[in-house]
């Protein structure tokens, strides 16, 4: 047998006990609750049972005492359906409910758990008069539950339907799904039956209809509304939009759960990166002060596709410290912790308004961190500052008392600092350094990832930039070859370059970046701003430009060649190479061509 997701063994048992009794709705109440048809909600409502039992001339009493009736609905005892996968805080919810003289329906699992918290339960079979069967994907379909949740209590003809059928209403649906999305991202992964097992069918259609119907049903889908649910019900809770908002939630959850079964269903058969419709399912992590500047209202959301579990990366990482993170906080944080990540060796980088100002690499990381900020100690006050090892408490002392190389005396001043972990010590001297510092604590990024951009009215996606100058071929296009030196030095740069905005040039030499030119609307301007944050210390440098250049001649490659550069790396491609290659030659640098170029706009 198939378990259902919430494991009601209890299934079997009771098909076996029906199986014997044919047609269904003959069968007689099959709980100690149900030992008399089920009519407490209301007066006149009948079970099928009772009908089907009953003389004819008893029945036909029946039905006339149905239809002489006037039709109003005054329910003895309001009904709340409960129906839980997770059922943290059931018995509270269940107490309170049944204290304020609710009947609770419930299914197998949550009902056994009910009346083990000494919750009086009437299961959803006795309704139906059907056992909950297949496994439990078939336990609250029914009319007798679907018909007590939708009927529109102002509409008489809905009554009426409601009390010829023997309906009751319910007043409040208390839902949560199968753990789908639990499941299917849990270590070891799921096989595809038990994937499919879990995806939750009866539990969203009570969900929708609740919600539909929340002007006179309550629905909850989260533990968290329990309290408020309460209280609103014993007339403490003065929100007069509490019932729309329960239902936004309700449908937010189901929308949620869907994406979530629709991209694992996706992935198991296409699978491509592109679908022709996309659902990004976003939680809300923290609402902000401000976004870019202080007069737009701004918040910040976690991705949840199934994707992006385990992913890494900034909107996952922990916060251990300081101010809350700001919309600029996030983007820089985002960008220095990329550009760290892509170093194998002990690696430092310094981040202002997202493009990286400073980089090392080297053995010692104390060593590293001083040289990415000596880099550009002007920039790199008020940056963010990364690491891809952790902080310990040497370096958390280094990074505290680090004096500004600019006058020797005022201290660096950081908002961020990211690392993949801290020693406990290190973490205690950060905390020291500042209130306002932000340390945070992520994980590295997985390669693989679809990146996702607003532009108006869309989206643009891509795969993400995963290319390192491992996968790519530095092929000598000049007379000169480089040095082993030069080569590793023109590594270096390109794995920088590409975290610069376009157009961008990096000067590097020996592990660590000496100068950058970022952003500027042509190339020559940023070279020479890169030469220049170089602080002519460039001779034999390596020069990594990330895309081609148009032009040589009185132009970037020459003024290169001029600073006495001594290896170029850049994409080719463009219908001038010949002149690039020709000034290089003229001036005795070596020419790179990647065939790679890394546009980052
Ligand atoms: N099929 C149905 O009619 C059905 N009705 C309710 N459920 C789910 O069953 C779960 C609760 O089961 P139990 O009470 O047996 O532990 C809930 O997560 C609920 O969403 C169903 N299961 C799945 O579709």
């Amino acid at each position: 047998m198939i378990q259902s997701p919430t494991g009601a063994a209890t299934t079997v048992s009771l098909s076996r006990l029906l199986l014997r009794r044919t047609p269904p709705y003959l069968v007689p109440s099959l709980s100690p609750h149900s030992a008399a048809p089920y009519n407490h909600s209301h007066p006149l409502r009948l079970s099928r049972f009772s009908l089907s039992h009953s003389s004819s001339s008893n029945r036909n009493v029946a039905m006339n005492a149905i239809s002489n009736q006037n039709v109003s609905h005054e329910p003895v005892s309001k009904q709340a359906l409960i129906s839980l996968s997770d059922k943290k805080d059931l018995a509270f919810v269940g107490n309170g409910l049944q204290e304020l003289g609710y009947t609770i329906v419930s299914t197998g699992g949550t009902a056994s758990a009910l009346e083990s918290a000494g919750v009086a339960v009437t299961k959803v079979e006795q309704l139906t008069q059907f056992p909950e069967m297949l496994d439990g994907r078939v336990k609250t379909l029914h009319p007798n539950i679907h018909g007590g949740i939708l009927a529109r209590r102002d509409q008489k003809h809905h009554i009426e339907a409601l009390n010829t059928h023997g309906i009751g209403t319910f007043d409040v649906v208390v839902v949560n799904l199968y753990p789908f999305y639990d499941k299917v991202t849990s270590t070891g992964g799921v096989e595809f039956e038990d994937g499919i097992e879990n995806i939750d069918i009866g539990g969203p259609a009570m969900i929708r209809a609740a919600a539909k119907n929340h002007k006179d049903v309550l629905v909850v889908v989260d533990s968290e509304d329990y309290s408020d649910l309460l209280e609103f019900l014993k007339g403490n809770q003065s929100d007069d939009k509490f019932r729309l908002k329960l239902a936004w939630k309700a449908f937010q959850h189901v929308a949620s759960y869907d994406s979530a079964v629709s991209e694992w269903l996706w992935k198991q058969s296409v699978g491509d990166k592109f679908p022709p419709s996309l659902t990004v399912p976003l939680l809300l992590k923290s609402s902000l002060r401000y976004g870019e500047n202080p007069h737009q209202k701004a918040a910040f959301y976690v991705d949840k596709r199934l994707s992006e579990v385990n992913a890494g990366g900034i909107a996952t990482s922990i916060q251990h410290h300081g101010k809350e993170m700001s919309y600029n906080n996030y983007l820089d944080a985002d960008a220095a912790w990329n550009c760290v990540c892509e170093f194998r060796n002990p690696t430092c980088v310094v981040v202002k308004h997202t493009n990286p100002c400073g980089v090392a690499s080297r053995d010692d990381i104390l060593e590293a961190y001083r040289l990415a900020v000596k880099a550009d100690p002007v920039s790199a006050f008020g940056g963010i500052v990364a690491f891809n090892v952790e902080v310990d408490e040497v370096l958390a002392k280094e990074i505290r008392e680090f004096r500004s190389p600019t006058d020797g005396e005022t201290r660096m001043f950081y908002e961020i600092v990211v690392a993949p972990s801290y020693t406990e010590k290190g973490l205690e001297i950060l905390r020291g350094k500042s209130k306002t510092l932000r340390i945070l604590e992520a994980k590295k990024n997985e390669a693989g990832k679809l990146s996702l951009r607003q532009v108006g009215g869309g989206w643009l996606a891509q795969d993400s930039d995963d290319l390192t100058p491992n996968n790519i071929q530095f092929s000598v296009v000049s007379e000169n070859a480089p040095q082993e030196s030069q080569l590793h030095d023109a590594e270096f740069a390109w794995l920088c370059v590409k975290h610069v905005k376009s157009n961008a040039i990096v000067i590097a030499k020996d592990n660590c970046m000496l100068g950058m030119g970022s952003g500027q609307p042509n190339r020559v301007e940023s070279l020479r701003i890169a030469i220049r944050k170089a602080g002519g210390d460039i001779k034999g440098a390596a020069l990594a430009s990330d895309a081609f250049f148009p032009f040589a001649w009185k132009d970037a490659v020459e003024e290169a060649c001029e600073n006495e550069i001594g290896v170029i790396a850049e994409p080719g491609g463009s219908i001038r190479d010949k002149d690039a290659i020709d000034c290089c030659n003229k001036y005795g640098v070596s020419l790179l061509f990647t065939n790679v170029r890394h546009f980052r706009h």
